[in-house]
């Protein structure tokens, strides 16, 4: 065969090769088409349902949304209403109080004082009276029975003595009328003179009883006298009588008086019963709806692009963020269009609980027909706060938990992300960020539940993981001992302890505000001195907080830890070397250990990994006590230069969260 033969018989079976493969591949199509036909069919009732889970879904949210709502208001109201039934209560008692307690002392005072006097005073009168009264009596008696004595004895004495000469005389008339018959003219004259002298005698023995008589008249004005001065002590016995009906009536009166006391008492002993069990509900009421959001939440925030991020590199960011104030900010006219993200948060409910995040241009893959169009990533959380949400408007969402360690749980509170992210802003802000927030709170409700019977004491520990080493941040001499590695971790009982970490009582808002600005102080000093160390520890502040009701007895000892994550950046994206390498590494060790010890806890899985790290060993019944609640902030950066680091961080959280998925875009 010769070769031009050769190259058409190879050109033929090719050609012939050529036409299988057309054929095939016309078959292959006609199948493809087939299958499109049908998925094309399938199409409008999977779209029908898809929309109707969706209206379902809608509706459920809506429900949950305003349930959640009314229960806060509620919540609220009632506090409200309980508070101003206190108050109230508690000013008309005291009024009250007060009002008897002076009207019984005054009542008192004036009654007895009165009634002492008066007694007093009669009983003196009376007995002068009546001793003056007595003694003229007795005197005028005597008198009287000595002049009747005297009388009388002087009447018999006349008589006796008249009847004696009246006999002696008669004798001697008789004698000399017989002796001498004949001297009767003389003896006549004789008797009429004799007559003479006794009808004399005879008047004054008529003069004697006249005497008599005026002095039995004198002897009876004495004795009304008597009787009158008798009626009177009579009546002031009367008066003596009604003084002492009238003091019993007062005393009476003052009985029923510690009666209405004893009411008012037994009162007050009701309302402390209602206010009491007022107080029970809504804890129950508080504890429930806790439970319903989930004992551990995500909250995403998005930080606006600041003025140097638009121009800055992220090398030049952390440093200039080493630099920075913690209170600073230096928001710009955000989203500057050339260097923030695209994002959009959906609203599904009353608030944000998706983010989408559109693939920027210097990503996208490129085939060769050109550029794959933008993938748009989504990721669902708790809630989602964007670049405008400010630090009031998140407190509003975690307040509920605050509340929860007052009322004797665990709870955890920490912001993860990148550096630069906003986690110190979020936690640590000046007056607005949730650790001054919090503490303020705290101080308010402990004020609140006072007026009721709660007595709180307050005691706080500021410390710092670095690595393996525990840092007293609020010791005078930190600087002088960082990483000496003095502090342990013990649990005892149930409860963590913190040995060698100054421990002190905080007594007002104002003196937390205070250690806070030494800290802060302290952890940049250190950063400066050591390159940026403070964005690569844990700044850790727990709050212990054990309540007593010392009208119930009831008792409550809670834990609330404000927690400043170090910056979770990737290795290959920071790009260091050498000690900074060390420091990614055991930051990313101790992160990963978190998020494995929240997932295993979500997924409640037998065997919890708190001893993986330093971190979750100090945290492990904040995070997984029976009665803890814990919220993990994931603080993003809008800046287009930190997509990576944002996509990342985001997965992290969303897998933390339990419920991730991401949605690529179905035309890629
Ligand atoms: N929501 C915000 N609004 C305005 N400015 C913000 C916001 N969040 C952060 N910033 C500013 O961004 C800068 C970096 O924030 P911040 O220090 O809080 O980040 P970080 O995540 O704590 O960093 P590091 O890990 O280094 O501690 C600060 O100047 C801060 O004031």
């Amino acid at each position: 065969m010769s070769v031009g033969e050769r190259i058409r018989e190879d050109h033929r079976k090719e050609l012939q090769e050529l036409t299988q493969r057309k054929e095939l591949g016309k078959k292959r199509l006609g199948q493809l088409q087939s299958e499109l036909w049908i998925a094309r069919a399938d199409l409008p009732e999977i779209q029908l349902d898809l929309e109707k889970l969706q209206r379902e879904y809608d509706e459920l949210e809506e429900d949950y949304v305003k349930k959640n709502k009314l229960i806060r208001e509620m919540d609220d109201k009632r506090d409200e209403k309980l508070l101003a039934i206190q108050r109230e209560f508690d000013v008309f008692k005291k009024d009250q109080e007060d009002k008897f307690d002076r009207q019984v002392k005054i009542i008192g005072d004036e009654y007895d004082e009165k009634a002492a006097k008066m007694l007093r005073e009669k009983q003196e009168e009376f007995e002068k009276r009546e001793g003056d009264y007595k003694k003229v009596g007795k005197q005028l008696r005597s008198q009287l029975e000595q002049i009747g004595t005297d009388f009388q004895d002087r009447i018999r004495l006349l008589r006796r003595q008249h009847q004696l000469r009246l006999d002696n005389e008669k004798l001697e008339v008789e004698k000399r009328t017989r002796e001498a018959e004949d001297l009767i003219r003389r003896v006549g004259v004789e008797t009429e003179v004799l007559n003479g002298e006794l009808k004399e005698k005879l008047r004054g023995v008529e003069v004697g009883n006249k005497r008599f008589e005026a002095l039995s008249g004198e002897f009876r004005e004495l004795e009304e006298k008597a009787e009158k001065f008798e009626n009177e002590a009579g009546s002031l016995r009367k008066n003596l009588d009604e003084t002492r009906a009238e003091l019993g009536e007062k005393i009476k009166e003052m009985e029923s008086m510690k009666r209405r006391c004893e009411w008012f008492r037994k009162e007050v002993g009701r309302y402390e019963g209602c206010i009491k069990e007022e107080e029970v509900t809504r804890r129950r009421i508080h504890e429930k709806l806790q439970e319903l959001k989930g004992n551990i939440r995500v909250f995403c925030r998005v930080k606006p692009v600041v003025m140097e991020e638009g121009v800055n590199s992220m090398k030049d960011e952390k440093s200039q963020i080493s630099t920075n104030n913690l209170t600073g900010n230096g928001v710009s006219d955000f989203p500057s269009a050339s260097s923030s993200l695209s994002f959009r948060c959906d609203n599904f409910a009353s608030y944000p609980q998706h983010i989408k995040i559109i693939e920027p241009l210097d990503h996208r893959r490129k085939s060769s027909i050109g550029l794959i169009s933008p993938r748009t990533l989504d990721f669902s959380f708790d809630m989602v706060f964007d670049q405008h949400s400010t630090n009031s408007e998140i407190f509003e969402e975690i307040s509920q938990l605050v509340q929860s360690s007052l009322d004797g749980h665990n709870v955890c509170i920490f912001a993860y992300g990148q550096t630069g992210s906003g986690k110190t802003y979020t936690m640590s802000n000046k007056d607005d960020g949730m650790i001054p927030r919090s503490v303020k709170l705290i101080f308010e409700r402990i004020e609140e539940v006072r007026q009721i019977g709660w007595k709180y004491e307050v005691t706080g520990q500021f410390l710092e993981i670095y690595g393996d080493n525990i840092n007293d941040l609020m010791a005078d001499s930190y600087l002088n001992n960082l990483d000496r590695n003095k502090a342990e971790i013990k649990h005892i009982d149930g409860k963590t302890i913190v040995t060698n970490i100054t421990r002190i009582v905080l007594k007002s808002p104002s003196q937390v505000s205070e250690i806070l600005l030494r800290v802060n102080g302290n952890r940049m000093t250190a950063s400066t001195r050591m390159n940026d160390r403070s964005s690569r520890s844990h700044c850790v502040l727990i709050i212990n907080l054990i309540g007593r009701n010392e009208r119930t007895g009831q008792a409550v000892n809670g834990t609330l830890n404000l927690i400043d994550l170090a910056g979770s950046e990737r290795i290959s994206q920071s790009q260091v070397t050498g000690i900074r390498l060390r420091e990614t590494r055991s930051i990313n060790r101790s992160l990963s250990s978190l998020g494995d010890v929240i997932m295993s806890l979500k997924n409640r899985s037998q065997h919890v990994p708190y001893r993986n790290s330093k971190l979750t060993y100090l945290l492990q019944y904040s995070l997984g006590g029976g009665s803890s609640k814990t919220l993990m902030f994931v603080n993003v950066s809008s800046n287009v230069e930190h997509f990576n680091e944002t996509i990342n961080s985001l997965r992290f959280a969303e897998k933390v969260n339990g419920a991730g998925y991401i949605q690529e875009d179905p035309r890629k």
